[in-house]
């Protein structure tokens, strides 16, 4: 599904936030990306969705080298990939459900697949009864809701999560992290850069460790701290 082949990567103030990265991932698996403030790890995921390219190597996501995308090529390979970060993005003036809708509109979903859909991501998330709400008049668990229900409506096979709880109390968070598994047993892949210690302890799926822009522990049903207790 992704792999990412000796990826340097330096910002033009001289930063290098990732130094030789390899690493495989398989469809299916769920993969959080860990490691202390500035380990590089906003930076991978960046990456994993083209927001910008790295300095050297490659990054095969469903076979196709990205970095090797023409710019018009983007909007296409997005279509697949749900992405998910800690500033919603949501549009303030429209409703819920015009928020998710706008998702397939862009992409010239007809009008009869935006409303079976979009009823059906806002019900995996749970956030079915504010559809007519403007995030606004909803919590910051609730926002982030929406743009999972908007990051899944399109039925991407990969979704990318930088911190989707970060700022969440730890029940709203249990309850996106509910909804992000249930989209990760329907066959979704998830790779998720978080500081959730909890999160990543009870999930036990596979953790990616981050330090100083290399990969220092790479493990599958893995623990946050490796040695901590
Ligand atoms: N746009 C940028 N320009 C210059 N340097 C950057 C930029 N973005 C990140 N960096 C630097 O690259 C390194 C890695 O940053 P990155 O955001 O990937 O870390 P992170 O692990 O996600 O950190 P955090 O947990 O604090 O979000 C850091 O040293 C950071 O200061």
């Amino acid at each position: 599904m992704i792999e990412v082949q000796r990826v340097s990567m330096a910002y033009p103030n001289g930063v290098s936030a990732l130094k030789n990265i390899n690493v495989c991932i398989e469809r299916g698996e769920f993969v959080f990306v860990v490691g202390e403030s500035g380990a590089g790890k906003s930076t991978l995921i960046r990456l994993m969705c083209r927001e910008f390219l790295p300095t050297s190597g490659s990054i095969r996501v469903q076979g196709r080298d990205i970095t090797r995308l023409k710019r018009r090529e983007v909007p296409l390979f997005r279509r697949n990939v749900g992405v998910v970060f800690q500033d919603f993005r949501l549009l303030n003036n429209r409703s819920v459900y015009d928020n998710v809708a706008f998702a397939m509109q862009v992409i010239g979903a007809p009008g009869r697949e935006v409303r079976r859909r979009v009823p059906e991501a806002l019900e995996v998330v749970g956030i079915s009864h504010k559809a007519k709400m403007k995030p606004q008049e909803l919590s910051g668990g609730e926002q982030q809701r929406v743009c999972l229900a908007r990051a899944i409506v399109n039925q991407p096979t990969l979704i990318i999560a930088d911190e989707p709880t970060g700022n969440l109390d730890p029940k709203t968070s249990t309850g996106i992290m509910d909804a992000l598994k249930n989209i990760n047993i329907r066959g979704t892949t998830i790779v998720m850069a978080t500081h959730d210690k909890d999160i990543v302890d009870t999930m036990r799926q596979r953790v990616l460790v981050l330090s100083n822009g290399n990969i220092v522990r790479d493990e599958k049903r893995g623990v946050y701290c490796q040695h901590a207790n």
